[in-house]
């Protein structure tokens, strides 16, 4: 409820691709560059800046929220909205997601969201997380993952969660569903993505053990689709998307949503289930103590 209260406040606070505006009260312009401005259109918010391009109906959604791209409540409530105004944008029919920042995706969910937090933001958190995944993993939108840098837990889910995924060739970067290394179990539903995407046996030992993959591994269990040199990595999504966006839009929406309606039905008959779940399960001093030592790690890693 609170998300989709701030969702509502910040919809109404705020113009989503702002109308581009017309230079032509102040003189004479170029026909192409009123039409260029007219096919453009930008959006930023503090973790994310969506560039809308009317001619190919594509948006690129940059997620800009350092130093990792973690999934806080904010950063959620904001993919979130945006998600939102570009679905409802009946021009746009295609989004890709990549990162501003160098060397990550996204680090996943905030790890501070769950650590030492009160049952009830705990709550509030999760529903965002469900939000996000249920509004991406049933988009209209055909969607591609560009992934330029590590993707551990939730930022592999956001990814699995896309139609395509291509993943710049790095051996430094990686991706996976690494829950268990911290100590935690991946929800139901991350479980049932990444076997709608790799299979029954795949997820079940990459879950199992935490597995994080190189992008060259990824692609071989079928966890990404393409591997690709940085500088391709752009022109390669949008190549895909044109490829997708071929395809008959109800035809393709169709297809999509008998494969993935299972799923979503799923999660959606035991949502809130889901998150008492979570928030017992979280808040648990047992679990407590593993995000506290996992925490702990990641700092020493740095030092
Ligand atoms: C049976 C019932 C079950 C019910 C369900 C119950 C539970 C399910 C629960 C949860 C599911 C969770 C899914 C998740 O997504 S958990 C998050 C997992 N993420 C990770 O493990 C990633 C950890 N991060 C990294 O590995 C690296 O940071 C990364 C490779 C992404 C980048 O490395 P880099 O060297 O560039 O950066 P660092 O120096 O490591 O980090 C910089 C800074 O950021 C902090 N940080 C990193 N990741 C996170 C994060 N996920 N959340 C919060 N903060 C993060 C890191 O600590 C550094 O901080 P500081 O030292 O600068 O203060």
């Amino acid at each position: 409820m609170a998300l989709r209260a701030a969702l509502r406040t910040k919809c109404a606070l705020s113009g989503f691709l702002s109308q581009p505006s017309s230079s032509s009260r102040h003189g004479r312009v170029c026909a192409s560059t009123v039409l260029a401005a007219q096919q453009r259109s930008n959006s930023t918010s503090s973790k994310i800046s969506v560039d809308f391009d009317q001619s190919t109906g594509v948006a690129v959604m940059h997620m800009k929220s350092p130093p990792v791209n973690s999934l806080s409540l904010d950063f959620l409530t904001e993919f979130c909205i945006s998600l939102e105004k570009l679905e409802m944008d009946k021009s746009c029919r295609g989004l890709i997601i990549t990162s501003s920042l160098p060397k990550v995706f996204s680090a996943g969910l905030d790890i501070l969201e769950m650590y030492g937090k009160s049952p009830e933001s705990c709550g509030e958190f999760w529903k965002a997380v469900q939000e996000m995944w249920l509004k991406l993993y049933s988009s209209n939108m055909v969607t591609v993952a560009a992934i330029n840098g590590s993707s551990p837990a939730g930022g592999c889910l956001m990814s699995l969660t896309c139609d395509y995924r291509i993943m710049v060739d790095n051996p430094r970067y990686s991706i996976g569903l690494n829950e268990t290394q911290l100590g935690i179990v991946a929800p139901f539903w991350f479980k049932d993505t990444m076997a709608n995407t790799v299979g029954h046996r795949i997820t079940e030992m990459a879950l199992a053990l935490g597995m994080l993959y190189s992008p060259a591994e990824a692609l071989k269990i079928g966890l990404v689709d393409q591997i690709v040199p940085e500088e391709k990595l752009m022109s390669t999504a949008e190549q895909a998307m044109a490829k997708w966006l071929a395809i008959p839009a109800h035809a393709r929406q169709l297809t999509k949503s008998m494969m993935r309606k299972p799923t979503v039905d799923r999660m959606t008959s035991k949502r809130e289930a889901d998150v008492q779940n979570f928030v017992s399960f979280i808040t648990k001093d047992a679990i407590q103590n593993s995000l506290r030592v996992y925490l702990e790690m990641l700092k020493k890693r740095k030092a």
